[in-house]
């Protein structure tokens, strides 16, 4: 039983690979290294380099390699992106999600894991956010994963697969033992700006935002650390596997932490000062949104190990240091 893994040379599905490899387990990796990196992959797992929409090449890869169960990160993620160009978005992460569940079915795949994000919650008028809030997406990114939840919904009862969709809140930090981390040099997420802003590697960082109805005016949100994440992904697929219900769980800690906190920490945590410019707001961004964690703890008994901001933020500046090691940026 192999998992084939989409994206799985990108941030957060390389470290589910090695939660898989780590437990045993046997991986294959289809991604376009489109944003991803195959120097991200452990040695022992096959990279299968194509397109999720590449129905023969899935096909073929999910036979030759004896798959139940796909995971599917691929994706593009960036917000204020899909607000330029949203009919990108809708192809790569909805129409490429259709043609892949589509192929996954007629390959008889038995399991799906999907991840979504909290931004299919869009702009909560409170927080925590349970799993039983009405979506209302505020962006083309949100849409698009909403649309792919449904397509995912509407095909496991129609073709008899379980899924679990994972909607992750914001993902940060790194692999502990080093081996992975954010990689992409012109990342947009905030721990990894400000980490480089630290590093001397940006001139300056920008806070987009700072009147929002927010206790000090910038964006609030739940930063889960990527090596919890991917373990929520491995006991997800192994309650699966148990024949356990499909499941749509939020991935999150329950706790936020404003735009002007995270920049604190990592100047505390690094130890040097940088230029913060205190600039417009960012199209597309809720002001705040934080993870209601009670169900996925409850149905699939996970315990996060990382649920610590500075410990987290430690993570993103040692992957820096291994990025330089290893003249990556
Ligand atoms: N990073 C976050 O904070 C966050 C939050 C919520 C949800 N997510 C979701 O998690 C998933 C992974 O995100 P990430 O942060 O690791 O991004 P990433 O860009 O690092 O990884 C995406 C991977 O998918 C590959 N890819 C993209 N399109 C492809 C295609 N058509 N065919 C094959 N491979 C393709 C890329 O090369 C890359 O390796 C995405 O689905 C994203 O929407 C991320
Ligand atoms: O240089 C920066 C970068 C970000 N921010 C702010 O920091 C917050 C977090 O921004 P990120 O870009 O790190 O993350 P997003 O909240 O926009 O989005 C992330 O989390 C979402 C779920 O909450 C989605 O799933 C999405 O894929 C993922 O990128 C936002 O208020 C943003 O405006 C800054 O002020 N300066």
């Amino acid at each position: 039983m192999t998992v084939l893994v989409t994206g799985g040379a990108g941030y957060i599905g390389s470290h589910m690979v090695l939660a898989l490899v780590d437990a045993g387990q046997d991986v294959v990796v289809l991604d376009d290294l489109s944003t991803g990196f195959d120097w991200l992959l452990p040695p022992e797992v096959t990279l299968v380099r194509g397109d999720v929409a590449d129905a023969d090449l899935v096909a073929r890869t999910i036979r030759e390699h004896g798959c139940d169960a796909l995971a599917h990160f691929a994706a593009r993620i960036v917000v204020p992106d899909s607000v330029a160009d949203p009919l990108g978005y809708y192809l790569a992460n909805t129409v490429k999600t259709r043609a892949l569940i589509e192929t996954a079915v007629r390959s008889g795949i038995r399991h799906v894991i999907f991840s979504s994000t909290a931004a299919v919650y869009g702009e909560p008028a409170t927080v925590p956010v349970p799993e039983t809030l009405e979506t209302n997406p505020i962006n083309p990114y949100g849409r698009s994963k909403l649309m792919s939840e449904w397509m995912i919904e509407d095909a496991a009862r129609a073709h008899g697969f379980s899924y679990v969709v994972l909607r992750y809140f914001n993902v940060a930090g790194a692999d502990p033992r080093g081996r992975s981390g954010q990689s992409t040099p012109n990342a947009t997420h905030l721990i990894k700006v400000a980490t480089q802003a630290a590093l001397g590697r940006r001139g300056h960082m920008d806070v987009f935002g700072t009147d929002y109805p927010t206790p000090d005016g910038s964006c609030l949100r739940d930063y889960i650390q990527v090596s919890d994440l991917a373990e929520a992904h491995r006991v997800a697929l192994e309650h699966l596997r148990a024949g356990g219900a499909s499941l749509t769980l939020n991935c999150g800690y329950g706790r936020g932490y404003s735009v002007l906190e995270v920049v604190d920490v990592v100047k505390r945590v690094s130890g040097r000062d940088f230029e913060v410019r205190l600039s417009p707001r960012r199209p597309g961004d809720p002001a705040r949104i934080v993870a209601g964690s009670d169900r996925i703890r409850a149905e699939l008994g996970w315990v996060p190990r990382h649920d610590d901001l500075e410990g987290i933020v430690r993570q993103a500046l040692d992957w820096e240091d291994q990025l330089a090691k290893r003249n990556r940026i």
